[in-house]
């Protein structure tokens, strides 16, 4: 279940964007992926999940070289997780998920099966047969973790998952995919907001113009420094009181 980049670049064209990125994480990790917009982020996954095939340098997925892996195999090793938006088809919310569990073949009963059990565990069975297109953004965020999950892939990719998603549903979803780590899925997530990272991230990964700025335990590396300098504002991390001890959260100075 492991993600290991090594010295990996990647140029659009002339429009060099991501310039020796190393780093591995292991199953349980919760990685949020955090830096200035035009970092290189979203390109990063593009890379993992082999649409950006001309790359240079090294991606292996649980020990696998991505330069072997067929569409299939890859699949069944990595998900990835979109921003929330409406599709265009307005598939029941188990038929999205069915398309995960085996999106090559028709579903037999043991997809059904898979599908539903993870509709269970992510507490949205009675959404089963409702439109992917008539439930809340929150919801439809669920929706694509049960599709995901249903692809039995144990590496997720999540681009800003919760960037529509109001106050209450982001972090009914972090708290739901920190689950997921817990129980040994790799997750790596991208996100604008330090609180998603100290909240929920067990490490956090840092690109800065296409490198990496720092990569470690996320109390400890995302320091005030380091987000003074990636944000480029100034601005207090502190720890809070939470009921149970605290978490570092940060706040703008004014
Ligand atoms: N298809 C493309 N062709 C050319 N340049 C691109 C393409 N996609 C992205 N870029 C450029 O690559 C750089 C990195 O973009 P990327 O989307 O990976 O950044 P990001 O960190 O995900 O940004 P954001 O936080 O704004 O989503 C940017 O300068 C962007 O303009």
């Amino acid at each position: 279940m492991s993600i290991d980049v090594r010295d990996l670049s990647f140029a659009y064209g002339k429009r060099q964007v991501l310039r020796q990125v190393s780093f591995r994480t292991r199953p349980g990790q919760l990685v949020a992926v955090l830096g200035p917009n035009g970092a290189g982020k979203s390109t990063l996954f593009r890379c993992i999940l082999g649409f950006l095939p001309r790359y240079r340098g090294e991606i292996a997925l649980c020990g696998h070289d991505l330069r072997s892996l067929d569409r299939r195999s890859l699949a069944r090793l990595a998900a990835y997780i979109p921003q929330s938006s409406a599709p265009v088809y307005n598939y029941t919310v188990r038929d999205t998920v069915l398309m995960g569990a085996d999106p090559f073949h028709g579903p037999g009963p043991s997809q059904q099966e898979t599908a539903d059990r993870v509709l269970e565990t992510l507490g949205i069975r009675d959404l089963a047969d409702r439109g992917i297109n008539e439930i809340s953004g929150g919801e439809r965020q669920l929706a694509l973790i049960a599709r995901a999950m249903a692809q039995q892939a144990k590496i997720l990719l999540m681009d800003e998952p919760t960037a529509s998603l109001d106050y209450g549903n982001q972090f009914r979803l972090l708290r739901q995919v920190r689950q997921l780590a817990d129980s040994g899925y790799t997750v790596l997530l991208s996100t604008h907001n330090p609180e998603h990272a100290f909240r929920f991230a067990t490490d956090v990964l840092v690109l800065r113009e296409g490198g990496v700025r720092a990569f470690g335990p996320a109390a400890e590396t995302l320091t005030e420094e380091l987000l003074r300098e990636i944000y480029r504002i100034p601005l207090t991390v502190a720890d809070i009181p939470v009921p149970g001890g605290s978490v570092k959260g940060c706040v703008y100075d004014t």
